[in-house]
């Protein structure tokens, strides 16, 4: 259940009776106000000077691309936190009788019969946190089942995501490492295993660059829509690390092994354009009209049978399961062993002490 223009009402009110809000709170009400009713930031940043009002804009401007939807939806959950006593007993409380999971980096939207993932951490350009694996995994699991015909993944801001949070390695560092590179390693599996098992039309939205694991996975899309600002990157030896996502097995068959192993093993960063002559990419839209356009296509698309186009898709993927499973499990296999070495402990060292940027 979404929340309607009156949820979104009533919890404007219940704001009203909050008793001396402190500043975060006031801060991420306001911004989720400004996002539900007008959209994202439209209005430039105010003077250094003004430190309120930048303090507002900046609040706003971090929501990036979340839709109208999605922020009445967090607007409305928020408030029923804060208020819960002032809850109306006919009014779900958060989370309750929805299908949807709630997260904060990974927001999810239905509507016109197509189920919108997003990640939304425009600051950090959608660097996928541990936690945001587990929601993914969750989104995929609900959107799976739910009454959509169509599902979409994108990102919020000017990145599709920048990839594995770097910070996600260093928990490597400071505590029992078999532990904790076993559970990374199975949480990868985990992730990867969904996408391979999602069964409806998984279609990515790239609207931004794309690094690492958001680029690996895009061979277990149906169909690539990229914004012509895209690019694909995946770093992965200068990390220390080898291709996940299945890449090493999809990225040949799609592109070739050839223009495979410039990516995956050189990390060569290609463009949109160039992962869409390479097969990698369905089309290309300019930067300006990527939303519009990419929307009123799949809307036309949702309007097809739902059972026929899983059943279509079924049929065009299952004789690769159980190969695409096999891959996943020896890409985490090697891909653990590679997480516990110097070389990907240096680097990942370098890049949070600032020294090297891609
Ligand atoms: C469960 C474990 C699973 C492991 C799966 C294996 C997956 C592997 C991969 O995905 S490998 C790829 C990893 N990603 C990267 O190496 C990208 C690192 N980021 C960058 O190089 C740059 O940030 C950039 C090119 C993406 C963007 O550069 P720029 O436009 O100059 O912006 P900033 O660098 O200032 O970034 C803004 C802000 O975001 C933080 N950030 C960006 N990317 C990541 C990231 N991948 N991990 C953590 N943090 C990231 C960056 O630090 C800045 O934060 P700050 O404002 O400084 O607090």
């Amino acid at each position: 259940m979404r929340a309607s223009q009156e949820d979104f009402d009533s919890a404007v009110d219940r704001m009203k009776l909050l008793e001396d809000p402190d500043s975060d709170t006031k801060l991420k009400l306001y911004a989720l106000y400004k996002q539900a009713t007008e959209g994202p930031c439209n209005v430039p940043r105010p003077e250094v000077l003004d430190i309120i009002r930048k303090a507002k804009w900046g609040a706003w401007n971090a929501l990036g691309s979340l839709p109208k939807e999605a922020a009445r939806q967090n607007y409305v959950d928020f408030v029923s936190s804060l208020t819960p006593s002032l809850e109306s007993s006919s009014q779900a409380g958060p989370g309750a009788g929805r299908s949807l999971p709630e997260s904060e980096h990974v927001v999810m939207t239905s509507e016109d019969s197509i189920t919108t993932i997003m990640l939304n951490r425009p600051a950090k350009k959608n660097a996928i946190t541990i936690q945001m694996y587990q929601d993914i995994i969750l989104a995929l699991k609900a959107a799976g089942k739910d009454n959509s015909a169509i599902t979409v993944f994108t990102g919020s801001g000017d990145y599709y995501s920048s990839g594995n949070d770097l910070t996600n390695f260093v928990s490597f560092a400071s505590g029992d490492l078999e532990k904790i590179s076993e559970e990374s390693a199975n949480t990868l599996r985990n992730v990867v295993d969904t996408f391979i098992d999602f069964p409806k039309p998984l279609v990515a939205a790239v609207n931004g660059p794309a690094v690492g694991i958001s680029v690996t996975l895009l061979g277990l899309f149906d169909t690539v829509y990229a914004s012509d600002r895209a690019t694909l990157h995946t770093p992965f030896t200068s990390l220390g690390q080898t291709p996940e996502g299945c890449s090493s097995y999809t990225f040949p068959k799609i592109m070739g092994p050839a223009k495979a192993a410039e990516m995956l093993i050189f990390g060569k960063k290609i463009t949109a354009r160039e992962a869409c002559a390479q097969g990698l990419v369905t089309e290309v839209f300019p930067d300006r009209t990527f939303q519009r356009e990419v929307w009123t296509r799949l809307r036309e698309y949702a309007k097809n049978s739902p059972n026929a186009m899983r059943i279509g898709k079924q049929l065009l993927r299952s004789s690769e399961k159980e190969k695409l499973h096999a891959v996943n499990a020896e890409e985490c296999r090697v891909g653990r062993e590679r997480w516990l070495s110097e070389e990907c402990a240096a680097a990942v060292q370098s890049f949070l002490s600032r020294k090297a940027r891609l």
